[in-house]
C-alpha cells in the first residue's frame, strides 16, 4: 500500500527543513511513498512521488506516470459538509476514506489520517493509497450482487423465479398499497402442457416456455413483475389494477399468448386472478398472509378455468356468502 506524507501549505522555513529531512528518512526506509499538500479551501491535493525506483511509481494507476498529480475529492460538496460539521463540534482529528477524482478521470481511495487546522485550511497527516483495496471491495460486490440476481432469477426464461419473485412482490405490496393503489395477482399455466411435451419432446416445450416468457414482458408494463412460479406455471403481479381492469389485461395475455403459440404447437393457457383492493391497507406482518391469501384466490380462479375446459381466464369473486369466482370466457 502506498502512503503519503500531506504537509501543510505553508511551514516556517526551519521547520520546513527539519521535516524534509524526516521525509528523507521515511523514504528511504520505504515508509512514506511521497508528500503532498492538502488546502481544503481551494479542495485540491497535490502528491509528489519521492521513492520512485522503489515502488516503481511511474507504473502507479494514481500518478499515471506524472511525478505530481492534483486530486480534487470526487464529491465537493459532501466533504465540505463534513469539514463544516467537524469545525462546528471543533473536532480536529481526521480519520476516514476519501475518494478523489485523478485528472485522467480515475477514482483514487486515500485513507487520511491527521489533523485539520481550521485557521489555515490545512490537512496534516498521512495519506495510505486504498484504491487496489478499494477496487477488489467493488469487484466483490459486484460478483455477490451478480449471484444474488442468479439466485433469483429463472434460467430458461430468465424472469424471477419463485423466490425472486416473491422477495420483489413482498417489497411492492406494501409502498403500493400505503399510497391507495389496488393490485392483481394473474397465476397463467399452460393446457396440457404434459401432452405437448409426450408428443413434441422437451425443447419444444421448453421453447413454448420461453415464447410465454417473452409474450408476457411485451404485454406488461415496467411496473408489473413477472415471474415463472414453478414448471409451467408463471405469475404476474399487476401494477395498480382493479377487478374489472385486471380481468380485461389478463385475457389479454391469454390471447396474445394463444396468438404467439397457434404458429407453434396450438398451445393455449388457463389463467386465474385475484385483486386486492386499494382500501386493504396492510399493517406491515400482514403482507405475507395477503401475498398468500392472494397466490391461493388466484389459485382457486385457475383451477375453475381448468375445470370449465381451459383456455379461460377467471377471475376469483368473494360473495357476500362466502367463497365463490366470477368468470370472464
Ligand atoms: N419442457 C418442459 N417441461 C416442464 C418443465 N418443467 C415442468 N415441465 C413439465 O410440465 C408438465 C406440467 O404438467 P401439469 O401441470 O401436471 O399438467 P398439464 O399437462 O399442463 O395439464 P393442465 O395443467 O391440467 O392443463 C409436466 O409434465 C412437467 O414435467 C420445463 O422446464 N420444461
Amino acid at each position: 500500500m502506498k502512503s503519503y506524507l500531506i504537509q501543510p501549505p505553508e511551514m516556517d522555513p526551519l521547520e520546513k527543513k527539519q521535516q524534509d529531512s524526516a521525509i528523507q528518512t521515511l523514504t528511504n526506509s520505504g515508509m512514506i511513498d511521497g508528500v503532498g499538500v492538502f488546502d481544503f479551501k481551494y479542495f485540491v491535493l497535490r502528491i509528489r512521488a519521492q521513492s520512485s525506483t522503489r515502488h516503481d511509481i511511474s507504473r502507479q494507476s494514481l500518478l499515471s506516470g506524472n511525478k505530481e498529480v492534483h486530486l480534487t475529492p470526487a464529491n465537493t460538496d459532501e466533504m465540505k459538509r463534513h469539514i463544516q460539521v467537524m469545525k462546528a463540534k471543533n473536532q480536529t482529528q481526521l480519520n476516514g476514506t476519501i475518494e478523489f477524482r485523478a485528472p485522467n478521470g480515475n477514482s483514487v481511495w486515500l485513507h487520511c489520517k491527521g489533523s485539520l487546522c481550521f485557521k489555515a485550511n490545512q490537512f496534516q497527516g498521512i495519506a495510505y493509497d486504498i484504491t487496489d483495496y478499494k477496487r477488489q471491495e467493488q469487484q466483490l460486490q459486484r460478483e455477490n450482487e451478480e449471484y444474488r440476481l442468479q439466485a433469483h432469477q429463472d434460467d430458461l426464461t430468465a424472469l424471477y423465479n419463485r423466490r425472486g419473485f416473491f422477495v420483489q412482490m413482498d417489497h411492492k405490496l406494501p409502498l403500493g398499497l400505503s399510497r391507495g393503489a389496488g393490485y392483481s395477482l394473474a397465476i397463467i399455466d399452460v393446457d396440457a402442457f404434459k401432452t405437448i411435451n409426450d408428443q413434441h419432446g422437451h425443447q419444444k416445450g421448453d421453447h413454448i416456455l420461453s415464447t410465454i416468457a417473452t409474450t408476457l414482458q411485451s404485454y406488461t408494463r415496467k411496473s408489473d413483475i413477472i415471474g415463472r412460479l414453478a414448471g409451467d406455471e408463471f405469475i404476474v403481479l399487476i401494477d395498480e389494477t382493479n377487478f374489472t381492469e385486471s380481468l380485461r389485461i389478463a385475457d389479454r395475455f391469454r390471447a396474445a399468448i394463444e396468438a404467439q403459440l397457434t404458429t407453434m404447437h396450438a398451445a393455449t393457457v388457463s389463467i386465474g386472478i385475484s385483486t386486492l383492493k386499494a382500501t386493504e391497507v396492510p399493517s406491515e406482518s400482514d403482507i405475507t398472509s395477503l401475498r398468500d391469501q392472494l397466490i391461493y384466490q388466484a389459485d382457486m380462479a385457475l383451477y375453475e378455468a381448468k375445470r370449465r375446459g381451459r383456455n379461460q381466464t377467471w377471475h376469483y369473486h368473494q360473495p357476500e356468502n362466502g367463497t365463490g369466482t366470477s368468470t370472464l370466457s
